[in-house]
């Protein structure tokens, strides 16, 4: 039988210890560059589900197959050579401070380079040349020498995107992007994101609290609740019954989204009502 979802999630479940499951019966399938946003309140299992996928956190139970190929039978070697293409964008950036930018975005083909030429940073001169392309699309085009902690939380998280894309992956795993941000530049990160996926042909799952962010950047929304998948649909097709559905009877409110970034270009919103999750 043809698959043609590229990542096929079937009965997925995760237990920690004794407590109750974190993740119960995942079945999910993600077509070939599809952006797709994980909603859920805190706890529901959002960051679990995307680890389980690298095998950063160990499923108790189910299959997950990436381009046909089992992950969860993986180990070692093999395990290793699969991560590649499965490249992690995180809340908190996770650069060395103490490294340039340059130096960054190099370490996303430590999967690739020997482990000598890479303790030494002699990375091939190819290699140096995606990665200057690379920071210039992301909109850093003149920061390969700084020190990553002398960047914005933008200009950091725009590092860690540049050092994603140049493991060359073909699915990203995304924790959080704009948890650490403001408004106007969440909106740029997650503008960013979206149209390198598109031009890129990436599949991403991207985690994220920010409903009204969710709705606007990504082509499909899960919802989940207590490891569950309570909602799979299209933005514009998350009502407010669904959010309810979703998140219980917390209060969240629907607002149109500001109308202050006329001039961050990019795509436009995929609906014109915001939802905002206000879990505060
Ligand atoms: N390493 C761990 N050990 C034990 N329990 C864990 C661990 N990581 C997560 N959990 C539990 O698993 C459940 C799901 O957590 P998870 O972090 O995946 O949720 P989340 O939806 O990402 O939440 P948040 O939005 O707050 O990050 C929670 O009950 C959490 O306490």
């Amino acid at each position: 039988m043809s698959d043609t979802a590229m990542l096929r999630l079937e009965g997925v479940q995760k237990r920690y210890g004794r407590d109750e499951p974190a993740l119960i019966d995942i079945d999910l399938a993600l077509p070939r560059g599809q952006v797709m946003a994980l909603i859920g309140p805190s706890g529901a299992g959002k960051s679990t589900l995307i680890r389980c996928v690298n095998r950063l956190v160990e499923p108790t139970q189910g299959e997950i197959r990436l381009e046909g190929v089992a992950l969860t039978r993986l180990h070692g070697a093999e395990l290793r050579r699969a991560r590649r293409s499965m490249a992690m964008i995180f809340q908190e950036y996770a650069l060395v401070d103490r490294l340039t930018v340059m130096e960054n975005v190099l370490s996303g083909r430590l999967g690739y380079v020997g482990f000598w030429r890479s303790f030494l940073r002699r990375y091939p001169s190819a290699d140096i040349e995606t990665a200057l392309h690379m920071l210039d699309r992301v909109g850093m085009p003149h920061a390969m020498d700084k020190r990553a902690d002398a960047l914005s939380g933008g200009q950091r998280q725009r590092v860690g995107i540049a050092r994603a894309l140049l493991q060359s992956p073909s699915l990203l795993l995304v924790d959080e992007p704009t948890a650490s941000l403001d408004p106007r530049t969440s909106r740029q990160i997650m503008r960013l994101i979206r149209e390198l996926c598109v031009e890129r042909g990436l599949a991403a799952i991207i985690n994220i609290h920010d409903v009204a962010l969710a709705e606007r950047f990504a082509d499909r929304i899960v919802g989940l609740r207590d490891g569950r998948i309570v909602f799979d649909g299209r933005p514009d097709t998350l009502t407010p019954s669904v959010l309810t559905t979703i998140y219980g009877e917390e209060e969240w409110s629907t607002e149109p989204e500001p109308a202050d970034d006329a001039d961050e270009g990019g795509v436009s919103p995929a609906t014109p009502m915001a939802v905002h999750g206000g879990m505060s």
